[in-house]
């Protein structure tokens, strides 16, 4: 919450904001001298039966209106003047981001859009925040202003309470955006998994598997309902300091009338503290709390959003006004995966089998992960995919922490092929572009090229031919999931002996090509020849696993020397 609330102030460090507070001051004056005004007209005109000097006081207080609606005109022509610059600034940032996620080929997927969308609620809620927040803060300075000058007596009745009552909302303001920001992610993920499962309508009716489908919306439904409902006890709390900050002033006034009355206060004075309450603190007070609560929450939420989506924020010592943002940052690696302190377990009473596990792989990098049998390296891809989580330790993906990702983002991230290729049933296009469905035809007819899937498809009567799952060849399903592979937008590839009913020609062409793909490629080795390709080779041996290039694990390791002569005899 910081970030946000410092870059919507760093943002209003310009020179309208001077205009905007110098206009403030006729804004405010007709509620800071109401109270007074009001005491001078009950007390020294009507109730003295000097009935003109009284409507002269109220003459007065009418002028003043006058000079605020002056003030407000004032205003309004010096917020455009604050709020459109930091909208620019936030638009560039929205386009540097996106050219960045472009260039480092990620899969833009409507997120521009989206982001624009959130930039204008973001400006519409920063305006209103600046209008509130400052007439807030000049119609308290004003009102403490005026009660000091009507009566400091009275003044000591009503300010401690109203600033108990604004103390406390401020308490709850730092829950209330964790509380809404929960309630907008879980929004996402229901609307997100119930795409999901609404686009596999087909698969789902044809598996049988509706009660599980409903099941995985079911829990994001709940999850969602929960969320609303911590945010609406939340309004509950709202209306409590709303009560202690402006009703408790209104009934101690009332109280202590004898009090005051002892003390030397007029009815005037009395008549004239109920006005600061009710026409002064109360509506301030009110606004103050509801628009905080509403727009300050969205205005939060949203610019974070904004500024997850990019890079670094343009602030005002990094991008002058004037100046154009030059787009020399660095291409994000979103190839890039890290692993640290790895351990899991499939049960409380089984063997780890990964144990304190530390792996980078380089943007680019082509890595081999080779072990016996059942040592688990199906099991460390999926770890390293987001798709089992760890007992200890993190894995992150371009700088991404891939626990807790929606199945849609991480598979922007990395694209897994296991062993089982999965074909279903529709035509080969469909099966081709389940990842990427905006996949233009040249792509893939490229795709289908290199990683030779291409004779396969024309054979089965080109893409919008039906593929029957149960007709096809383990080797055929799996050129097709390769092809689908290659055809995602995913920086990051793990092959998990996707290509074991290949002959090793197959086989070399399709690795080939998706090391010749950009981004960085895993696979999990079956052969030598597969070894021999990658960079570096892993050997997997428990807490015993070592990285290296194939001379120095021939070297150094005996595990590796077993594997490579077990794979030559
Ligand atoms: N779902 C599971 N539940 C419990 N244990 C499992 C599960 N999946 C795998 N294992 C066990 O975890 C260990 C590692 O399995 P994993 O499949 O990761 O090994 P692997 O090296 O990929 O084997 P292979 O080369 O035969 O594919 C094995 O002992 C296996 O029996």
């Amino acid at each position: 919450m910081k970030r946000e609330l410092g870059v919507g102030l760093r943002a209003l460090w310009r020179r309208p904001l001077a205009g905007l507070l110098v206009w403030s001051v006729p804004e405010v004056l007709p509620t800071a001298v109401s109270g007074y005004v009001v005491a001078q007209a009950i007390d020294s005109g009507f109730l003295a039966g000097d009935l003109w000097r009284g409507l002269a006081w109220l003459g007065a207080l009418f002028a003043a209106s006058l000079l605020g609606g002056l003030g407000s005109r004032g205003v309004f022509r010096y917020l455009g003047a604050l709020v459109e610059p930091f909208r620019d600034t936030l638009a560039r940032h929205i386009v540097a981001g996106a050219l960045t996620n472009a260039t480092a080929g990620r899969r833009e997927d409507g997120a521009v859009a989206r982001l624009t969308r959130q930039l204008e609620i973001v400006r519409d809620t920063y305006a209103g925040l600046i209008l509130l927040t400052r007439g807030f803060a000049v119609t308290v300075v004003g009102v403490a202003a005026g009660l000091l000058s009507l009566s400091p007596l009275v003044a000591a009745v009503i300010v401690p309470p109203f600033l108990l009552g604004l103390g406390l909302f401020a308490a709850t303001i730092g829950i209330a955006a964790g509380r809404y920001r929960t309630a907008v992610a879980a929004d996402e993920r229901l609307a997100s998994e119930a795409g999901t499962v609404l686009g596999g309508a087909r698969d789902i009716v044809a598996t049988g598997t509706e009660d599980h489908a409903a099941g995985m919306v079911a829990d994001r439904a709940t999850a969602q309902a929960k969320a609303e409902l911590a945010l609406a006890r939340l309004a509950v709390l709202r209306t409590g300091c709303f009560v202690v900050g402006a009703w408790l002033p209104l009934a101690l006034l009332l109280f202590a009338g004898p009090w005051l009355v002892a003390g030397g206060a007029s009815a005037g004075t009395i008549m004239g503290g109920l006005t600061y309450i009710l026409f002064g603190l109360q509506p301030a007070l009110n606004q103050f709390i509801t628009g905080t609560g509403d727009s300050g929450l969205r205005f939060i939420v949203t610019l974070r959003r904004i500024l997850d989506a990019g890079g670094e924020f343009p602030t005002a010592t990094t991008l002058p006004e004037s100046e154009e943002p030059r787009p020399d940052r660095p291409v994000a690696d979103t190839s890039r995966l890290r692993a640290r302190d790895l351990s899991f377990r499939y049960g409380p009473r089984s063997e780890r089998v990964v144990d304190g596990l530390d792996l980078d792989i380089q943007p680019g990098e082509h890595l081999a992960i080779v072990g016996q049998s059942g040592i688990g390296k199906s099991t460390l891809a999926c770890l390293l995919c987001g798709l089992l989580p760890p007992d200890t330790g993190e894995v992150t993906i371009g700088g991404q922490p891939v626990a807790g990702l929606p199945p849609r983002e991480l598979a922007e991230l990395r694209v897994l092929i296991p062993q089982q290729a999965y074909v279903f049933s529709g035509t080969v296009a469909d099966n081709l572009t389940y990842l990427n469905p905006y996949a233009p035809g040249d792509l893939i007819d490229e795709a289908l090229d290199v990683v030779g899937a291409a004779k396969l498809v024309s054979e089965l009567g080109g893409p919008t031919a039906e593929v029957s799952p149960a007709q096809l060849t383990d080797g055929q399903r799996q050129l097709i999931a390769l092809a689908r592979a290659y055809l995602s937008p995913a920086p990051l590839v793990f092959l998990d002996e996707a290509t074991c009913h290949l002959d090793p020609a197959a086989e070399e062409r399709a690795e080939l090509a998706f090391a010749a793909r950009g981004g960085s490629l895993v696979v999990i080795a079956h052969r030598i020849s597969s070894a021999l390709r990658a960079k570096r080779i892993m050997v997997m041996d428990g807490p015993r696993s070592s990285i290296g290039t194939h001379t120095e694990l021939l070297s150094r390791s005996p595990l590796y020397r077993d594997l490579v002569g077990y794979w030559n005899g």
